[in-house]
C-alpha cells in the first residue's frame, strides 16, 4: 500500500469512529430525554442540576423536592403498602418477573442512562443493568420461598408455629456508584414480601432509579407502592422521614459516617436498619498463590467501577516472595487502562464521579510518594473537560500514608510488602472497618485459615469479585449491619412473628 493508501485508510477509520461516536450521543442523549423527571407528580416547580462526569454538562433537572413532598410520599407509600401486603406471593413474584423481562427489554435504554449520570463504561453500565435485574428476578423466585417454620415445645403442651410478616413502610437510601443495582437490591425484596417504599436516590445519580420505578409500574406494581423523592436535602429528608413512626424500616447504602446518623435516628422509633457502608479491603497475595490469577484478580478488585465501590481493594497487601513479580505484572495490567467517556468506543476506565474525587486522588498520590511510595504509573488528572484520573499504582505505601488508611474510592493502588502470614492478618485487620477481603493462594486450606481470621463480611478467594445476588452482601464492624441480596436479604423486610398452639394430650 501506498502513503496515500494509508493516509486515506486513517481518514475512513477516524470518520467511521466519529460517526459511530455521534450515533451513540444521539442515542444516549434520547435515553436521557426519555427520563421522567417527576415521579410524585405534586407540582414541584424547584429543580437540581445533574451532571455528565465525563464532560461537566447538564443531562437533566429533576424536581428537587421538598420535605412536605417527601411526607405525601410516605403517606401514599404506606396506604399503598397495606393494600400490597395482602396480595398473594405468586401475585408478586409474577409482577417481578415481568419487571425483570421489562428491564432486560429496556437494557440499552438504561445502560445510557447509568453511563451518562455516573460515567462508567457502556460495557460496565450493561453489566449493572443485569447485576441488577439479577436482584429482581432472584427475589421473584424468593418471593414464593416457604415462609414460615413449625416447632415442638420440647415439653410438650404446644405447638409453635412462626410466620413471617412484611415489616411495613420503608425508607431506602442509595449512593452514585451503583444507581441501578444498589436500588433494585433494596426495592425488589421490599416489593416481593410486600412493604411499600420511599427512595432516595443520590442527587447525583437520581435518573436510573426514576427509570427503575418507571418499570416497576409497567410490570404492574401500584403506582403508589415505590414512591422515588429526588432531593438536594438529604439530611432534611431523612429527619422528617425518620421521625415519622410510619416508617418501620430503614436500608442504607453510602457512607458510614451518615450511616451513624440514620442509626441515631433510628433510635427514636426502634426503626429496624440495614447498613451497607464504607469498606478498606485488604488484598492479600501470599507467596504461593498462582500470578495470573494473582494479577487478573487484583486488577478487577480494584478497577471494577473504576474503582469506586465499597468492595474495592484498597490496600494490596503482598508477601515479600512473590512482590516484585506482582507489582511488575499488575502495574502492566494497569497501564492498558483505556481512559476517557464512557460511551467511547474501547474506554475501559470512565471518569470518576466529580472535581471533589480528584483532587483528593492527588492529594492521596502525593502524600504517599512524599512519605517514601514509589509511584510506578499513573497519578495525574489529565486536563480537559470532566472528571478523570489515570490508573495509578503506588508501591511500598509506608503504613503512615494517608491512603494507606482512607477508603480510596477510585483507580489508585495502594501496594504494601509483607513477610509472614501473622503480619498479614494483622495488618488486613487494622482498620475500622469489615467489608470485603481478598485471599490468593494456591493451597486452599491456607487461604480458608485465613479467612477465617479476617475481620470481614465477605472474602474473595483467588477472585476479584465477591458480589453475587445468592451471597448475603454485607460488613461487620463500621461497615455496617444486615445483609442484602440472597435469601437473609429478604429476611430484613420482614418481622418474625410466632402462634404458640396450645394442644391437650400432646
Ligand atoms: N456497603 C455497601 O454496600 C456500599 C455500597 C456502595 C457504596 N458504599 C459506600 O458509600 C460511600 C460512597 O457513596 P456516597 O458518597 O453516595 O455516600 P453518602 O453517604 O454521601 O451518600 C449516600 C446516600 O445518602 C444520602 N445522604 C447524604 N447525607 C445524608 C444525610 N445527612 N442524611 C441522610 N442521607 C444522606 C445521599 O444523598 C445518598 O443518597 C462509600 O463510603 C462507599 O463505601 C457502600
Ligand atoms: O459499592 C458497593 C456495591 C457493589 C457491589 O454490589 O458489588
Amino acid at each position: 500500500m501506498s502513503a496515500r493508501d494509508d493516509q486515506q485508510l486513517i481518514e475512513r477509520s477516524a470518520a467511521v469512529a466519529r460517526d459511530v461516536a455521534q450515533q451513540e450521543r444521539e442515542r444516549s442523549d434520547a435515553a436521557i430525554a426519555s427520563v421522567v423527571l417527576d415521579r410524585l407528580e405534586l407540582g414541584t416547580t424547584d429543580t437540581f442540576e445533574v451532571h455528565d462526569p465525563a464532560t461537566g454538562r447538564v443531562i437533566a433537572t429533576p424536581a428537587d423536592h421538598s420535605i412536605d413532598d417527601a411526607l405525601v410520599a410516605l403517606a401514599r407509600a404506606d396506604a399503598a403498602g397495606r393494600a400490597w401486603a395482602r396480595t398473594t406471593a405468586r401475585q408478586r413474584s409474577d409482577v417481578l418477573h415481568r419487571a425483570y423481562g421489562l428491564i432486560i427489554e429496556q437494557k440499552d435504554r438504561l445502560a445510557r442512562v447509568i453511563t451518562r449520570e455516573m460515567g462508567k463504561p457502556l460495557a460496565e453500565a450493561y453489566g449493572e443493568v443485569q447485576y441488577a435485574a439479577d436482584y429482581v428476578r432472584w427475589y421473584a423466585e424468593e418471593a414464593l420461598r416457604p415462609a414460615g417454620n413449625y416447632r415442638e415445645n420440647p415439653a410438650g403442651g404446644s405447638t409453635i408455629l412462626t410466620t413471617r410478616a412484611p415489616i411495613g413502610t420503608t425508607l431506602l437510601i442509595t449512593p452514585w456508584n451503583f444507581p441501578m443495582a444498589m436500588a433494585t437490591r433494596k426495592i425488589a425484596p421490599a416489593i416481593a414480601v410486600g412493604c411499600g417504599a420511599v427512595v432516595k436516590p443520590a442527587a447525583l445519580t437520581p435518573l436510573t432509579t426514576l427509570v427503575v420505578a418507571e418499570i416497576f409500574v409497567e410490570a404492574g406494581v401500584p403506582a403508589e407502592l415505590v414512591q422515588v423523592v429526588t432531593t438536594t436535602d438529604a439530611s432534611g429528608f431523612s429527619k422528617a422521614l425518620m421521625a415519622d413512626a410510619r416508617v418501620r424500616k430503614v436500608s442504607f447504602t453510602g457512607s458510614t459516617g451518615v450511616g451513624s446518623v440514620l442509626l441515631g435516628q433510628a433510635a427514636k422509633h426502634v426503626i429496624k436498619s440495614s447498613m451497607e457502608l464504607g469498606g478498606n479491603a485488604p488484598l492479600l497475595v501470599f507467596d504461593d498463590a498462582d500470578l495470573e490469577r494473582a494479577v487478573e484478580g487484583a486488577v478487577v478488585a480494584k478497577l471494577r467501577n473504576g474503582g469506586q465501590s465499597c468492595v474495592a481493594a484498597n490496600r494490596i497487601l503482598v508477601q515479600s516472595g512473590i512482590a516484585d513479580a506482582f507489582v511488575e505484572g499488575f502495574t502492566e495490567r494497569m497501564r492498558q487502562a483505556v481512559l476517557g467517556n464512557g460511551l467511547a468506543e474501547g474506554v475501559t476506565l470512565g471518569p470518576v464521579i466529580d472535581d471533589r474525587a480528584v483532587s483528593s486522588f492527588s492529594r492521596l498520590v502525593d502524600d504517599a510518594v512524599a512519605k517514601g511510595a514509589d509511584l510506578r504509573t499513573g497519578g495525574a488528572a489529565p486536563e480537559g473537560d470532566g472528571h478523570f484520573f489515570e490508573a495509578t499504582v503506588l508501591d511500598r505505601v509506608p503504613d503512615d500514608a494517608e491512603i494507606a488508611n482512607t477508603e480510596i474510592f477510585g483507580p489508585v493502588a495502594a501496594i504494601a510488602r509483607f513477610e509472614s502470614e501473622h503480619e498479614a492478618i494483622e495488618r488486613a485487620n487494622s482498620t475500622p472497618f469489615g467489608l470485603a477481603s481478598y485471599v490468593f493462594s494456591q493451597d486452599i486450606d491456607r487461604a480458608l485459615n485465613i479467612a477465617d481470621q479476617l475481620d470481614a463480611g465477605m472474602v474473595g478467594i483467588n477472585q476479584g469479585i465477591v458480589s453475587n445476588v445468592a451471597a448475603p452482601f454485607g460488613g461487620v464492624k463500621a461497615s455496617g449491619l444486615g445483609r442484602e441480596g440472597s435469601g437473609e436479604g429478604l429476611e430484613e423486610y420482614q418481622e418474625i412473628r410466632f402462634y404458640n398452639l396450645g394442644r391437650r394430650g400432646a
